[in-house]
């Protein structure tokens, strides 16, 4: 089977929010030949399957419903290949398609529909305002078709939002809402952006200007953005890469990265990080404390927490003690703990781009789910550890339910406490991206 077989073949029962990507992707990359092409084809396919369908159906009258899973998916490839890979040329990616259509029959069917798709488009990448007929593709660029295909977004601005980078409407109402309509562009934008992939080097073993010079040594594509790499190709699975299994680095996002620069705890304190698998925060504390004081980190999932243990050993990181979940609190109601923090479970509302499956699973009764969650964590602390004074709370989500709303909520009713700092970073797709996220610090 060639690579567009394979991809064919995955997509035909993929079903969005049920079907694990992950384990898609990496049954195709196991057998594909190509795997950057695969890969990004893939991702990109899976995040934009409404606007692709949208187009689609609009333009050729074709549903779902009224074609077999295998032509209707055809469709879906040569519409994607299309709007969203302008560099290919056109005939050629929609031929490709149309072999893989099946019988004569389907093969003329699915003809006749992509070629209608070509002829109704003016542009397949020219910058344009949001109109009812464009579709954008990449940052100001899109597809112009001829007609106006989605809502329009000056009456129906969250429709319109959702339509073109295929988010739940509700979701992108809230943005609108919460942040404006540029803010709010910008977040789906983001969302819906090919995510960059950072290192932040581990200080206590490297220095970011050496980890630089290995990994370009090794033919890596890299720069750095202050103390964090910027790894452009790698050329190869991470930890595959030089100064992995050395404990060189640890992959980790700007805004999560960040987030440790605003706990900066001191060489010498005892953290506690409740939810800390795999890990990632918790080596970060560790080494701005500089191999001394002590992270206590645990996890309610075991299996999780095994990972904390493998980066922990690793990155070489003596001065973290990973511990059982009950084993944790009892060795911190025996110590003084300087500060918790809670980097909760959370929609991951900031982190689309990265998490491909989570548009189609994210629900506002699950929102509400998570709300109480986040709660019940925070509550347990408070419970089993009163003498904490100093906690941070954070997630991967821009809600605000998720990240002000709790806290607030839990002042209220305890009527003691503050909020001391908060910082809310929304996703973007500016020079590489970074995700969105939140981090508060309170006491009590
Ligand atoms: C966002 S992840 C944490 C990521 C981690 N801090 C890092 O930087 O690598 C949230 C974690 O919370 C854990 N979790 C869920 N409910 C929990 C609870 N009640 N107590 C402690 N951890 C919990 C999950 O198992 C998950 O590993």
């Amino acid at each position: 089977m060639n690579d567009r077989e394979l991809i064919l073949k995955a997509l035909t029962y993929y079903k969005p929010g049920k079907t694990k990507t992950e384990s898609l992707l990496a049954d195709l990359l196991s057998k594909c030949s190509d795997k950057a092409f695969v890969n990004n084809f893939c991702c990109g396919i899976i995040r934009s399957l409404p606007a692709v369908d949208i187009v689609t159906a609009k333009i050729s009258g074709a549903g779902e419903k009224k074609t077999s899973p295998q032509l209707w998916t055809v469709l879906r490839c040569g519409v994607f290949d299309i709007i969203y890979r302008p560099k290919q040329e056109i005939y050629a990616a929609v031929n490709e398609w149309v072999k893989l259509a099946g019988g004569k029959k389907q093969r003329g069917f699915a003809n006749a529909v992509l070629r209608t798709v070509i002829r109704n488009i003016s542009s397949r990448s020219v910058e344009s305002p949001l109109r009812a007929d464009f579709l954008p593709v990449s940052g100001a660029a899109g597809c112009l078709f001829k007609q106006d295909i989605f809502s329009s977004p000056d009456k129906e601005p969250a429709e319109y939002l959702s339509q073109v980078y295929s988010l739940p409407c509700w979701l992108v109402a809230g943005w609108l809402k919460n942040f404006g309509w540029e803010k709010a562009c910008a977040v789906c934008r983001a969302s819906n952006r090919k995510p960059g992939l950072y290192l932040r080097p581990n200080k206590t073993l490297t220095t970011p200007e050496k980890l630089l010079e290995l990994l370009r040594e090794e033919g890596a594509a890299a720069y750095r953005k202050g103390d964090i790499i910027a790894l452009e190709k790698a050329g190869r699975p991470v930890e595959k890469l030089p100064g992995f299994e050395e404990g060189l680095f640890c992959v980790q996002d700007i805004t999560a990265f960040e987030a440790g620069l605003l706990i900066n705890p001191s060489p010498g304190q005892r953290i506690l990080d409740l939810c800390s698998a795999p890990g990632t925060k918790s080596s970060h504390l560790a080494e701005l404390m500089q191999g001394q004081g002590e992270v206590i980190s645990t996890d309610i999932n075991p299996a999780r927490l095994e990972k904390a243990r493998e980066n922990k050993q690793r990155l070489r990181l003596d001065n973290i003690t990973v511990l059982d979940y009950e084993q944790a609190f009892q060795y911190a109601a025996d110590r003084q703990i300087d500060a918790v923090l809670l980097d909760v479970p959370c929609s991951n509302s900031g982190v689309l781009s990265k998490r491909l499956d989570m548009r189609y699973r994210l629900r506002p009764e699950g929102i509400k789910q998570l709300n109480s969650q986040q709660y019940d964590i925070i509550k347990t602390v408070l419970t089993r550890l009163p003498a904490v004074k100093k906690l941070f709370y954070s997630t991967c989500s821009v809600e605000k339910s998720e990240n002000y709303g709790i806290l607030h909520k839990l002042l209220c009713e305890l009527d003691r406490g503050a909020i001391r700092r908060t910082k809310l970073t929304l996703p973007s797709d500016v020079s590489f991206g970074r995700d969105g996220g939140y981090i508060a610090e309170f006491t009590l």
